[in-house]
């Protein structure tokens, strides 16, 4: 019994079990960045060509090796090249701090900016009933979305997302996403979802905003034109009719991360909602 437990607090297991997670902690970053991107396309094909090397080593298959070795050993660079903007923002996110729970102050403040910003926006277009659409990005990458809007690449400011919304002008029509707590693009195309449990009276915006909740993790406020109603879609809820003290206590629970205390007070928030009647779709 000694032994055992001699053997199992071995150094080399505990470096081997610290091995292991971190390898998990990266997998699991990664596929929460490119869930819902083209690079989902991309990683099927490299498990494709992984197949087709294990396959010809069994069967000893030299020239479909030899072809598989050139691909990979050309793929690496290729990647590299097809890739280096998701690269650059992962790195400049290093450099940020952000992967570092004890550096993340500085972003913490950002979000805490981010959110004090889009307060101004919706109260000053809520009540002027100017509709918008507004998609703040999370842990899965939005580049397929961003890819349809127009670049704008400036800080958030409730002064901005009003002017972009103000009806009649070009960037008016369409979504704004955020990314890392900048405005990406203006007049982006979401998916529209094809849920038959969305209330009739909502149009496309609606329908804009619960569809992009279904594909990804995104954060999506929606203004409407008609009402001036506030109205949040994220992982399939659909909340509608926000007050405005809701909306900040829902933007505080997912944007600002607390840790292990972020899960723990979303959770909390949708089931104080559920009580008062909110949406689960
Ligand atoms: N797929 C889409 N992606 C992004 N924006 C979209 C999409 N479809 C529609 N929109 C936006 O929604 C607007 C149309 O809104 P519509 O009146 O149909 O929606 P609604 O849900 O009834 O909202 P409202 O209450 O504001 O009228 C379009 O002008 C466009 O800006």
């Amino acid at each position: 019994m000694q032994d055992f437990l001699s053997n199992i607090l071995r150094w080399s297991t505990v470096t081997n079990l610290i091995d292991i997670l971190v390898v998990w902690y990266v997998v699991y970053r990664l596929i929460m960045l490119v869930r819902g991107t083209k690079a989902v396309q991309l990683l099927k094909g490299v498990f494709v060509i992984v197949a087709i090397k294990v396959v010809s080593l069994i069967l000893q298959l030299h020239t479909v090796g030899y072809m598989v070795d050139m691909i990979i050993t050309w793929s690496v660079p290729a990647m590299v090249i097809i890739f280096q903007p998701e690269i650059r923002r992962g790195l400049e996110h290093l450099g940020r701090g952000s992967v570092l729970p004890w550096t993340r102050t500085d972003e913490h403040q950002q979000e805490e900016r981010l959110v004090k910003e889009l307060d101004k926006a919706i109260q000053y277009m809520s009540k002027r009933r100017i509709g918008a659409l507004i998609t703040i990005q999370q842990n899965t990458g939005l580049e397929d979305y961003i890819e349809t809007g127009i670049p704008i690449d400036a800080d958030v400011s409730g002064e901005l997302l009003i002017n972009i919304f103000i009806p009649n002008t070009p960037l008016h029509d369409g979504a704004v996403i955020i990314r890392d707590n900048r405005i990406a693009v203006a007049a982006a195309y979401l998916p529209l979802s094809e849920s038959s449990l969305i209330p009739k009276e909502l149009g496309t915006r609606h329908r804009a905003a619960v569809g992009i909740s279904e594909v990804t993790d995104a954060l999506t406020v929606v203004i409407s034109e008609e009402t001036g109603g506030v109205t949040v879609t994220t992982n399939n809820h659909l909340i509608r009719d926000l007050t405005r003290t809701d909306y900040l206590k829902l933007f505080k629970a997912q944007l600002i991360p607390q840790d292990t205390e972020k899960q723990n007070r979303f959770q909390t928030f949708f089931s104080d909602l559920k009580r008062k009647g909110g949406t689960k779709r």
